[in-house]
């Protein structure tokens, strides 16, 4: 818990609490629903949760913003991004239903009144918002094909509207045939520990 406050020292009390709640939630959680490496639990602020958050280095959302999670799994990156920008919404999706509950589940314990989930594949999810989010789901190509329908048109943030993922390694092949603007951004410029040596924020704008 004392890393992610490392890195985002001006959170409130109530986000203290929700962040430090994550911990026993997960652990249990977890040994029921597999959502997180079981031998990865005990990194779970460093691994999961300032992991997802590696997105708010890069753009900071602005009241209002509607996100959706594709393929959220336990809740990441959508859960720690709920918690800290409590004023945008954020849609959790995935097609497994026994993770969506484990999201659901945690969201509702900790209060989280900004998050709604679906137990859906993203290509049966219509709604639009400004960003979809996701880490480790598929290739930026088919996470792009999926999502082009899921973008709203009107832009609200100073940045365009667009796909935000979290990727690790190398991405040349990934970004070259993306016919979009993409901006990739290394986690190591934000957070000194060794886990994000290679983790990147990639940001691909779809109407921009
Ligand atoms: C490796 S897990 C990552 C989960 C979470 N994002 C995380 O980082 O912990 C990939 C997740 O994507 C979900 N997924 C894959 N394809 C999907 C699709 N077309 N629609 C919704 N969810 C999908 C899977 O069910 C799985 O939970």
């Amino acid at each position: 818990m004392d890393i992610i406050l490392k890195y985002f020292p001006e959170l409130t009390d109530i986000q203290k609490e929700q962040f430090a709640a994550l911990y026993d939630l997960y652990t249990d959680w977890n040994s029921k629903i597999n959502v997180i490496s079981r031998k990865d639990i005990t990194n779970l602020y460093e691994h999961h949760v300032l992991h997802s958050l590696g997105i708010a280095k890069v753009i900071h959302f602005k009241s209002g913003t509607s996100l959706m999670d594709l393929g959220t799994g336990g809740g990441f990156p959508g859960i720690p991004l709920a918690i800290l920008f409590p004023e945008c919404r954020f849609h959790l999706v995935d097609s497994i239903g026994k993770k969506v509950k484990v999201a659901t589940e945690i969201a509702q314990a900790i209060g989280l009144k900004n998050v709604t989930t679906r137990h859906c594949r993203a290509e049966e999810e219509k709604q639009q918002f400004d960003f979809v989010v996701s880490r480790a789901v598929m290739p930026l190509t088919d996470l792009l094909k999926i999502i082009r329908k899921n973008i709203r048109k009107e832009q609200i943030n100073a940045l365009p509207n667009g796909l935000i993922c979290l990727k690790g390694g190398e991405l040349e092949n990934e970004i070259m045939p993306v016919k979009h603007k993409a901006f990739i951004y290394d986690l190591k410029d934000y957070f000194d520990e060794e886990y994000f040596e290679t983790k990147k924020v990639v940001y691909v704008t779809i109407n921009g």
